[in-house]
């Protein structure tokens, strides 16, 4: 008997999925990216949008890394990296000689694997950023370093010690002041180089919960190798393997009804 298809429920549940309103901040198209003879970025076409969480999962050397330090324009601190393609930033290409990469860097923030403070007061920390760029003014100041200190979820435990050694905080501490460092500049992006991966259960699960806070203001990319962690927290997936994308997608997608064996094969965890 011939099965009939109910379209009103077809309607229905395309108009459930939301358009794409959210702004595409970086586009990447046709990305190539070597390290001499290394080939490390193939052909990457990748766009990353406004107020979404970006993750960035695969096995290990497969230029995840990589890829993130592109966006900022790290990556060149390698002498031997040669690029082509473009990346472009709010529309205009980041790989151009002509882009200021300072005008980037006051716009997208990073945050590594092992916390990185400077060895300095934690309020030190904070105000270090507005004032390279020219902030003097002690109250305006204090009221970045409060800000930001909230906006990453540590102001009530450090008020009472600001001028104290950003060092002697714990790890989890030590991180989401990082975070604070990078908010305190008012970036757009905020990229993430397995942020929780040296941390334990319990600070990783409170960077969770400031990502998920962030992402309301800033687009966020984050490199993972936690599959449950880009499950939990992410709202697409790029699976990367051997410098390629294999599929970017909804994270919901990649994980329940990936299109390429592979990606099923690598979060089910077969290989990597
Ligand atoms: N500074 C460098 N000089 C030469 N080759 C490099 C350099 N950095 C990375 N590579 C190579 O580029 C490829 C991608 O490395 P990348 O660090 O981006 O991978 P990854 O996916 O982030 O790995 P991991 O998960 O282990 O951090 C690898 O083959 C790596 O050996």
């Amino acid at each position: 008997m011939e099965k009939k298809i109910n379209l009103k429920l077809v309607r229905d549940h395309y108009e459930k999925e939301p358009a794409e309103p959210k702004e595409v901040v970086y586009d990447t198209k046709g990305l190539n990216l070597w390290y001499g003879e290394t080939h490390a970025l193939k052909n990457i076409h990748m766009d990353i949008r406004e107020k979404e969480v970006t993750a960035i999962i695969g096995p290990s050397g497969c230029g995840k890394s990589t890829y993130l330090k592109t966006l900022n324009r790290m990556v060149e601190l390698v002498p031997t990296v040669k690029t082509s393609g473009e990346i472009t930033y709010k529309g205009k290409n980041i790989l151009d000689r002509s882009f200021r990469v300072e005008d980037l860097r006051t716009k997208v923030g990073m945050v590594f694997q092992k916390p990185n403070p400077f060895p300095k007061s934690i309020y030190e920390n904070i105000a270090y950023g507005p004032k390279i760029h020219g902030i003097k003014n002690k109250k305006v100041l204090n009221e970045i370093v409060e800000k930001s200190l909230r906006g990453a979820f540590i102001w009530d435990e450090v008020k009472d010690r600001l001028q104290d050694n950003a060092y002697g905080l714990s790890g989890g501490q030590q991180q989401r002041l990082c975070i604070a460092r990078c908010l305190a500049i008012e970036p757009n992006v905020i990229l993430m180089d397995e942020p929780t991966s040296a941390l334990d259960p319990k600070s990783t699960l409170r960077i969770e919960e400031l990502i998920q806070e962030l992402k309301k203001d800033y687009a966020i990319v984050i490199v993972t190798h936690n599959m449950q962690q880009a499950a939990r927290i992410s709202d697409k997936t790029a699976f990367f393997l051997h410098g390629e994308i294999v599929e970017y997608d909804k994270t919901n997608r990649i994980f329940n009804h990936p299109r390429d064996e592979r990606t099923g094969d690598y979060i089910s965890g077969r290989f990597g």
